[in-house]
């Protein structure tokens, strides 16, 4: 693994282990995020998200494996790695008296070569609470007050833990346009989310991990791609007999419902077997109001990775 500071990946992990007594937590895990890429780790509740996390930001000891940090050790490195790095704490290490923008400055003036406050307090809509003392912030205000405490030393490399948990639509956007910035500017963003949209909007690559382990990585494109070449949406006025579909389109086609008049067709996506959709449509006088080759989501293929909804 190369250990130079300057040109090493953002993050290498390679077979990593951390058991807690009996639990294994994790278990091999292999990771790499390159420096201005995102990379959005999800996994279902206690997959061992947080557990890498904190190996990687130098708070927990692996038991085995090798993690390398902008080129350093976590552990015997911290001390370097700390001004280079931004972690968000949720309300943590927080004065509950001090004024937002008093926090955000004294963070930044640990910084040889801070972001102004005064412009990230703007962007992430925060200039209005500035003088507000952190106890009396909304828990979105806190929120966006965390990722700012994060960012404002200019990191290399940003730890981003559900940055986007409480917010409201409005404040959500805010932060996938700062966080996608920061990517534009070089940083590299290792982000856990429970949301899969924001992963599917914001990461270069997902990396899902279930008891440990990592059960599939890829663009979001790679991870969807693959199965929504194989599928047809059809929406109706009135209700599909799906078998009768199934057996009218031939052996390698499977028809299931999905909603009062939604069906999807399952086989190959061909000029052919969308003529055939219509056509038995016609023949069995039935209104087809959309006919299209279906988007798989994201949630879907982590639905049928890990057999988990997201929060479980
Ligand atoms: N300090 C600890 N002591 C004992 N067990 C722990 C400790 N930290 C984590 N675990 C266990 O390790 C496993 C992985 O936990 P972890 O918090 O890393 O999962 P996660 O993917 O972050 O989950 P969530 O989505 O709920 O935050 C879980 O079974 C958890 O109970």
């Amino acid at each position: 693994m190369p250990l130079d500071p300057v040109s090493a990946p953002a993050v290498a992990v390679r077979g990593l282990v951390k058991r807690f007594g009996d639990t294994t937590a994790v278990d091999g895990l292999d990771l790499r995020l390159r420096r201005g890429q995102i990379l959005a780790l999800l996994g279902p509740n206690g997959a061992g998200k947080t557990t890498t996390v904190e190996i990687c930001e130098g708070f927990t000891r692996p038991d085995s494996g090798e993690v390398r940090v902008l080129g350093l050790d976590p552990i015997s490195d911290n001390d370097r790695l700390r001004a280079r790095i931004g972690v968000m704490l949720q309300g943590g290490g927080a004065y509950p008296g001090a004024k937002a923008g008093e926090m955000l400055r004294l963070c930044a003036a640990y910084s040889a070569d801070p972001l102004d406050p005064d412009w990230l307090l703007e962007v992430l809509g925060l200039t209005d609470c500035a003088a507000t003392p952190y106890r009396r912030l909304s828990g979105g205000q806190q929120q966006r007050l965390a990722l700012a405490c994060a960012l404002v030393g200019r990191p290399e490399l940003v730890f981003l833990d559900e940055p986007t948990a409480g917010l409201d639509a409005h404040a959500r956007i805010l932060v996938w346009e700062l966080i996608s910035r920061l990517r534009d500017d070089g940083v590299a963003v290792l982000l856990t989310t429970h949301l899969l949209d924001e992963a599917e909007e914001l990461a270069d690559e997902i990396v899902i991990i279930d008891h440990g382990r990592v059960v599939a990585s890829g663009t979001p494109a790679d991870l969807t791609g693959a199965q929504s070449q194989d599928r047809l949406r059809l929406v109706t006025t009135t209700p599909v007999d799906t078998e009768a579909l199934a057996i009218a389109l031939g052996a390698d086609y499977r028809c299931e419902p999905a909603g009062a008049s939604t069906c999807t067709v399952i086989g190959p996506v061909t000029p052919q077997s969308i003529a055939r959709v219509a056509a038995w449509c016609a023949d069995e006088n039935i209104l087809a109001t959309e006919l299209t080759a279906a988007h798989v989501s994201l949630e879907e293929v982590f639905l049928s990775l890990t057999g988990l909804a997201v929060r479980s």
